[in-house]
């Protein structure tokens, strides 16, 4: 018995940096920009609200592309229990980043593989802690000159000018930027043999 070949492979998302990581690791993969009403209840935990918006991001995906593996991601930065998302200008950014401060907060992306045109599909997310150097405005505006924060929750980079803002992390350094690689890696390659 021959076994079939692995379904395409789909990543529903505009993050350059979700790109990026997913070219780099070795995938070859077709991309979908969804167009989705993303939740916010902050009161649903990190892990369900970031896999809820991943799931409907890879929904749209695999709606197009019922034929293919469709991941969606969504990444959240949470400080004191608060989600805080992509500032809606810099005014907002300059909040953010003031909030996050010389403490540790944490990162949280939720991943979502749909299949069968979304009829099908499982999600995890990954958690990574991350603390910042006591930062002051000047040096938050100094950093806001350097990285664009307006499409990136939390409005910072992890992977852009760090050391400007970075004390130390514990876990995933992709999984801050947009995708957990280690976990997605094992994820897929169990997808693939399934
Ligand atoms: C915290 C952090 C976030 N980010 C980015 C990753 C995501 O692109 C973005 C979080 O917003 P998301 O809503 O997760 O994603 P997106 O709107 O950029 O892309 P799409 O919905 O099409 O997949 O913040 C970084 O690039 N670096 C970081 O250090």
């Amino acid at each position: 018995m021959t076994s079939l070949p692995p379904p395409p492979l789909v990543l529903a998302s505009q993050s350059p940096r979700r790109i990026e990581l997913l070219r780099e690791a070795g995938y070859a993969f077709d991309i979908l920009v969804p167009d989705v009403e993303e939740a916010h209840d902050a009161s649903l935990t990190p892990e369900a609200l970031t896999v809820e918006n991943a799931r409907r991001k890879a929904a749209v995906g695999a709606a197009l592309r019922p034929e293919a593996l469709v991941i969606g991601a969504d990444t959240l930065v949470y400080v004191d229990g608060d989600p805080l998302g992509k500032p809606k200008d810099l005014d907002e950014a300059l909040a953010m980043m003031r909030r996050l401060s010389g403490r540790q907060h944490q990162v949280c992306t939720g991943v979502y593989l749909a299949r069968e045109g979304g009829s099908a599909g499982e999600g995890f997310h990954v958690i990574t802690e991350v603390t910042f150097k006591p930062l002051t405005d000047a040096l938050i505006q100094a950093y806001h000159a350097r990285v664009n924060p307006l499409d990136k929750a939390g409005a910072y980079g992890i992977q852009e000018c760090s050391e400007m803002i970075l004390d130390q992390y514990e876990g995933s350094w992709t999984n801050v930027m947009g995708l957990p690689m280690e976990k997605l890696v094992e994820v897929l390659g169990k997808a693939a043999g399934a």
